[in-house]
């Protein structure tokens, strides 16, 4: 393959403007449907219902997710759907799709590509970017393996050009897409629910405003294999969790029955030295990626299990990020969502308990679902803070998986001041996947024992 010798490797990678969705692919896209809305408390918003398939857009704040399903024989169901038939943005003639290379008249899975994965999973992380067509070029001098090439779609708002690139994180694809010559709300092709949800006023019983992470389950030493490849094509940075994590090793939780290796890293960093952001007119915080490893001789784990179930490495959990954990993971909760809990005496404990007092956090509050409490009271010179403590802390919570296979759950954060992933959280929710783990194999395996007889 030919190179440009002018350019800097360094220099040629495809900044991301920003993250435009997450789509996921899913064999009951009604239930999906229905647990967002009802459940997750996100925003149908727009739907895209062909005869071979159905892609439906749910919104809460930035976040956006679109939930696949199909190709399907016949409209078997189509009905059960919410029905196109909204706001008129995108009247009833179908999309114009261009492709030079591909003839695509109307496919089946548009800004997307059906991968055929065996059990449900979220395999796409769609990006913005500024120019497809010279993204294209960049990312194929680079080795990138693209699934569908630059494709226009237009409407009457404008158009937009998407490809497809295949990660080598498991099923996981990006989608580029260049949105700066269309004036819609979503993509063309999409019609727009009738209630324009971004202009609703803030949810505040489920404040949630963007995605804050997202972590990929890998096979062991592999993470550093995949940040190369983010580093390289679309010129990620590493985002060190904590103060002494080693560079190579990342960073290890491996006491008390914790066997994982993080890394994380992000696609812009934040100019807190003073460093020009790529796109300052883009408000919203960056996403962070981790890579979540499992370390040898720890038995059985919440890594290798997804690694297993999911027949493969991919996205094993998305962060919401919340204003405020309390109510939303309360409003989630009324409505349905089961989160994991630490065990009881995690709130009872004197160094946890002085923590929660000390951040002015009721444990009562936080031990109704399972709330997790991570802070960093080192002590700093006063001179800098003029007060003796430095509270910076974060709080998580964990869904119990979304999917029947284990292959996928949501976490909710709330951060004041903390940038990492705490290591006691991760430790406590490390424990209670555990326990729920070993509380299915054994009711899987008394199920088992009462089907023999
Ligand atoms: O703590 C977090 O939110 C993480 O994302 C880190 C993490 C990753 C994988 C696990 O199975 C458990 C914890
Ligand atoms: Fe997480």
């Amino acid at each position: 393959m030919m190179r440009t010798p002018s350019l800097k490797r360094k220099n040629m990678a495809v900044p991301l403007r920003r993250l435009h969705h997450v789509s996921l692919h899913v064999s009951n896209g009604l239930k999906l449907a229905h647990d967002l809305v009802s459940k997750y408390k996100f925003n149908l918003f727009a739907t895209r219902l062909t005869d071979k398939s159905r892609q439906v857009a749910f919104r809460k704040g930035t976040s956006v997710f679109v939930v696949n399903e199909g190709p399907v024989q016949g409209s078997v169901g189509l009905n059960e759907w919410p029905q196109d038939g909204g706001n008129g943005e995108h009247p009833d003639h179908a999309p114009r799709v261009h492709s030079e290379k591909h003839k695509l008249s109307n496919p089946s899975c548009l800004y997307d590509v059906h991968t055929h994965h065996p059990v449900d999973s979220v395999s796409n992380v769609c990006f913005e970017v500024e120019d497809v067509e010279r993204s294209f070029k960049v990312l194929r001098q680079l080795g990138c393996n693209f699934l569908v090439p630059p494709t226009t779609v237009e409407d009457e708002n404008g158009l937009v050009t998407y490809s497809v690139v295949k990660s080598i994180v498991g099923n996981v694809c990006h989608t580029l897409v260049d949105k700066t010559k269309y004036g819609g709300t979503f993509l063309p092709g999409f019609t727009i629910a009738e209630k324009d949800w971004s202009l609703e006023e803030e949810d505040l019983s489920c404040p949630v405003t963007h995605f804050d992470h997202i972590t990929y389950a890998s096979p062991r030493k592999s993470s550093h294999q995949v940040i190369g490849w983010y580093e390289k094509l679309f010129g990620f940075q590493r985002f060190f969790i904590d103060g002494d994590e080693d560079v190579d090793e990342g960073f290890v939780v491996n006491q008390e029955g914790v066997g994982l290796r993080l890394t994380a890293m992000q696609y812009w960093k934040c100019s807190k030295a003073g460093i020009a952001l790529p796109f300052p007119d883009v408000k919203e915080p960056d996403c962070k990626f981790v890579i979540a490893e499992s370390l040898p001789h720890e038995g059985r784990n919440q890594v290798d299990t997804f690694l297993e179930q999911h027949r493969g490495a991919g996205v094993q959990h998305v962060a919401l990020y919340t204003k405020d954990i309390v109510s939303t993971a309360h409003a989630m909760a009324e409505a349905g969502v089961q989160f994991f809990s630490p065990p009881p005496a995690y709130y009872t404990e004197v160094g946890k308990l002085q923590e929660m007092e000390k951040v002015g956090l009721d444990p009562q509050r936080l031990s109704e679902h399972g709330i997790l409490l991570d802070s960093d009271l080192q002590e700093v010179p006063s001179s800098q803070t003029g007060c003796s403590e430095n509270r910076r802390y974060l709080l998580q919570v964990f869904t119990k998986p979304l999917f029947a296979e284990d292959t996928f759950f949501l976490e909710l954060i709330e951060r004041r001041g903390a940038t990492g992933f705490g290591e006691g959280n991760i430790r406590a929710l490390w424990r209670s996947v555990q326990a729920y783990m070993e509380n299915e194999r054994r009711d899987s395996q008394g199920e088992n024992v009462q089907s023999a007889h």
